[in-house]
Formats: structure tokens, sequence, C-alpha cells
């Protein structure tokens, strides 16, 4: 179940002081475990562990624990539902874990998040460093409400300071749910294969209408060119998926474009 906490982020992956650093308000069913172990295991590499169901003593265990577990999954989703009922319109943006500060990528994530916030949306990251903080920080800079998502990992990681709605989330699957279901819009700036998994997962929604028109826009047309180019001359021209799939997704050049194609494309009240 949520349980919250309040107090200061004080962490930061950015040299610059956070001088007004938003309260955070800090729901989930974990928090974020800063272990000094370069390894540790999560619950979602517990749940995806193959155990030997030839073993007696092993076979018992993993059906009582998966059983139970659940519960535990229940519990994230009541969580998450509870925590971001409130959010009105809010955009999600994706991007790499790797982007530093003060490099034209990561101002780019600023100037998306300050274009979202002040076009009224509430802005949803990943909650971690790169591209998410730098666009949890343009919407905090702003004052729209900035939201971050952020997931167990096997390896030490902080929220971003920039972030004033925090939940963290042991399983992706229930974290991508909210993902989806809290927002009217996809941005993607660059990244790698973490962005790359919420991209597509956000395609297959939309070509199946699981989520209708759902804009999914790509910012940076070197980056994503030569994908969208095969999508085109491979996926479309080889018939596995149809012409106007390929409308699906917008590139565009700029944050700014980016923010006039999703309040040209969204739904809104
Ligand atoms: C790799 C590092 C930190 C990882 N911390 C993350 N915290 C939250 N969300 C993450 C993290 N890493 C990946 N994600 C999700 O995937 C996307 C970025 O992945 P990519 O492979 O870098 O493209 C992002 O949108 C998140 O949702 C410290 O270096």
């Amino acid at each position: 179940m949520a349980d919250g906490e309040s107090g200061a982020n004080e962490q930061s992956t950015n040299d610059e002081p956070i001088l007004d650093a938003a309260p955070l308000r800090h729901i989930g069913a974990t928090q974020v475990r800063v272990s000094g172990d370069a390894e540790r295991t999560t619950t979602d590499r517990a749940l995806l562990q193959w155990v030997d169901p030839r073993d007696p003593e092993l076979a018992d265990r993993r059906r009582v624990r998966d059983s139970w577990r659940v519960l535990r999954i229940q519990s994230e989703f009541v969580a998450g539902f509870d925590a971001l009922s409130g959010v009105a319109e809010a955009v999600t943006v994706f991007g790499s874990a790797r982007v530093a500060p003060g490099t034209p990528e990561y101002q780019m994530g600023v100037d998306l998040g300050r274009g979202l916030g002040e076009a009224g949306f509430a802005v949803i990251t990943g909650g971690g460093p790169g591209a998410m903080e730098a666009t949890n920080k343009g919407a905090f800079e702003v004052g729209a409400q900035s939201i971050g998502l952020n997931i167990e990992l096997p390896f030490e990681q902080h929220i971003n300071p920039y972030v004033t709605l925090a939940i963290n989330f042991r399983y992706f699957f229930v974290r991508k749910t909210m993902f989806v279901k809290y927002s009217q819009a996809f941005v993607c700036l660059p990244g790698g294969i973490g962005t790359l998994d919420e991209l597509f997962e956000a395609l297959t929604l939309v070509q199946t209408r699981k989520v209708l028109r759902f804009p999914i826009v790509l910012v940076g047309r070197d980056f994503w060119g030569p994908l969208v180019d095969w999508i085109k001359n491979t996926l479309a021209a080889d018939g596995k998926i149809s012409p106007e799939d390929l409308d699906l997704l917008t590139v565009v050049d700029t944050p700014e474009d980016a923010v006039r194609v999703v309040c040209e494309k969204a739904v809104r009240p």
C-alpha cells in the first residue's frame, strides 16, 4: 500500500545547487534503496527467475511464493492508481538515463519540460537521471507538476531532485501501465534500450487501438531518422506493418515543435 513520506529531495546528479527544491511526496511500495552492493536482486528479477519444479522443495516454494506475489503486484497497482488519480493533463517523456547535465541533449530535455509545463501539462518521466532529470527540471522550473515513476534496479540510483511527486515501482509492467494511463501523449528524446522499449510498447498499444488518439512524438530528426527510415523501408515495404501505421509517429527537430504537435494532437477537454 502507499506509504507517504515528506521532505526535501536533496540528491542531485547535477552540480548546480538546488535552491528551491520542491517538497517531495514520496509514495510507493518501496522507497529507492541506496545500497553499496554493485549487484543486488530486485523483486522483478525474483518474479522472473526460473526455478526447477522437479526439485520438491523449490517447487513448493515457487507455487506458494508466486501465488502470494500477486498481492504485492496488486498493492503496487493500488499505490500507483491512488497517487496518480488526481493528475489532470499529462505528457510522458522518455529518454536516455545517460545524458549529462550541461550538454545540448540535456538542454533539449529542459526545454521540453518547460514547454510542456507552460502548455498546461504535468510531466511524467522515469524519475531517473539524464533526459528524465532534464525534463523534470524544465517542468519544475515553470511550476508544473513534475512526476517521476521510478523503478527498482539492481544497482544504485536516485530519484532526480526536480520531481515533486515520486512513485517507486518494483515491477516494470505496473510502472508501464501508469505511464500510459495517466498521460495524453508520449514524447521520446534520444535514448537507448529503455527508451526503445517504451517507444515500441506505446506504438503497439496505439496500433492495436488499445489506446486511442495518442500522439507519439520523437524529438531529434538526426537521431530518430534512421530508425523511422528502417520502419518505412523494411517493416512497411515488407508488409510487416500497414502503410498508415507510419502515421503513428511524428518526428520533429525541436522541443518547441514537439510541444506544438502534442497540443494539436492530444485529446484535451
Ligand atoms: C543507467 C543509470 C540509471 C538508471 N536509472 C533509471 N531510473 C529510472 N528509469 C530508468 C532508468 N534507466 C532507464 N530507465 C527507463 O528507461 C528509459 C531510459 O533508458 P535508456 O536505456 O537510457 O534509454 C527511461 O525513459 C526510463 O523510463 C545511470 O547511468
